[in-house]
Parts: C-alpha cells; sequence; structure tokens
C-alpha cells in the first residue's frame, strides 16, 4: 500500500491514501449509519452543558470503560465488519488494538475540537490509527508549543491517517466545521487501551 509520510517535528505521522477501495468504504459507511449504537453525550464548555456537535459509539475487545474529554463510555463488542477493518488496520500499523471510537459527522455542522489523545489509559507514545469513511474532511495539526508550527490534510473517504510516536505530547489536532460539506463522514480511531 503507498504511505505518505506527513513531515512535521515532534511527531511521526503517515497518511494511507488507498487502505480501503472506495466503493467498499461507502458501503461500510452505510451500514455503520444504520447499525452502530450513536449516542450524542452532552459537554461542559465554560461551565455550560451543550451536546456534542457529533455521534459516537465504543467497541472493544474488554469490558473496560473509557473516559475521556470527561465521558465515561462504556464499550460494546466489535461488530463483525468493524472486526474486519480492525484486523487490516492492525497488519497495515503493525500492531494490536483493544479499542475503535467511532465518530460520526452527519454533516459539516459536526465537528471535533482542538485536543491530544493523550489519556493516561493510552500510554505513554499511543498508536492511532484513524480510517475516514464517507465526506471527505480538513483535518488540522497545531504545535502546542510553538504556535507558528500548523499543518492541514485531507482525510480522504477509505484513507487511514496514522498518528504515533511523539505525536499527542507536541500536537493538538481538529476536525473544524464546513459549510461546503452536507453528506455524512464516519471516522474510526483505533487505540490501545492499557
Ligand atoms: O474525525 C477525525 O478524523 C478525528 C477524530 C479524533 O480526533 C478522535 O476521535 O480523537
Ligand atoms: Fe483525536
Amino acid at each position: 500500500m503507498q504511505e505518505e509520510k506527513i513531515i512535521l517535528p515532534d511527531s511521526d505521522l503517515i497518511y494511507y491514501r488507498d487502505f480501503l477501495v472506495e466503493k467498499e468504504a461507502q458501503q461500510f459507511l452505510k451500514i455503520f449509519i444504520e447499525e452502530f449504537p450513536w449516542r450524542q453525550d452532552k459537554i461542559k464548555l465554560f461551565g455550560k452543558e451543550h451536546l456534542q456537535p457529533r455521534l459516537t459509539a465504543l467497541f472493544a475487545d474488554n469490558a473496560k470503560p473509557y473516559t475521556y474529554s470527561g465521558i465515561t463510555m462504556q464499550p460494546d463488542e466489535f461488530p463483525e465488519p468493524l472486526l474486519k477493518i480492525k484486523h487490516r488496520a492492525e497488519e497495515v500499523c503493525g500492531t494490536k488494538f483493544t479499542t475503535c471510537l467511532a465518530n460520526l459527522y452527519r454533516d459539516g455542522q459536526d465537528s471535533m475540537g482542538w485536543h491530544a489523545d493523550d489519556e493516561k489509559e493510552l500510554g505513554k507514545n499511543p498508536v492511532i490509527a484513524s480510517v475516514s469513511l464517507g465526506a471527505e474532511r480538513m483535518f488540522h495539526l497545531k504545535h502546542k508549543q510553538e504556535k507558528s508550527l500548523k499543518h492541514k490534510l485531507r482525510l480522504e473517504n477509505g484513507s487511514l491517517f496514522l498518528m504515533q510516536g511523539l505525536t499527542q505530547h507536541f500536537w493538538k489536532h481538529q476536525i473544524p466545521k464546513t459549510k461546503k460539506v452536507t453528506a455524512p463522514r464516519i471516522n474510526l480511531t483505533f487505540r490501545k487501551i492499557k
């Protein structure tokens, strides 16, 4: 598979454009939109409660709860089609994953704010494999200390974006809102929870 290294300081990033065949990725999108147990959690921002601007679902091969942004989620078992993608991601990344956090961006008004995936449960240098299905969205990166360091990339249908090494220590990422996108996107982030 063709791999494209993204060269930024204090990071280890690889983009695999053709991780899934486009048509297959669209089929997975349709199945997952219909069949995943989607939920919309509340988050507290500056003391005020809001609904998260996206839907989420959590899957794991164990029953350990996962807490991120102050939300604790109890995982479901991996459904068969998701296991297929997990195994393929494990082959490409050369590591095993325990957990998949799925995000459904219903359209361009759904988003994810600036954060790093640096929860303790993920271990020191987490390997995060992020598979994109459906509408193409922009992914922004910014360095935590060096404010002039920024990067943007397009996450295409069927792609896998791998973040590992020091990346989560030094960089934050976000999926911004956009008026241009009216179609849904699912992002599958495979993680290893210790
Ligand atoms: O939707 C994406 O590509 C990013 C998702 C993400 O950053 C996360 O789940 O932590
Ligand atoms: Fe993230």
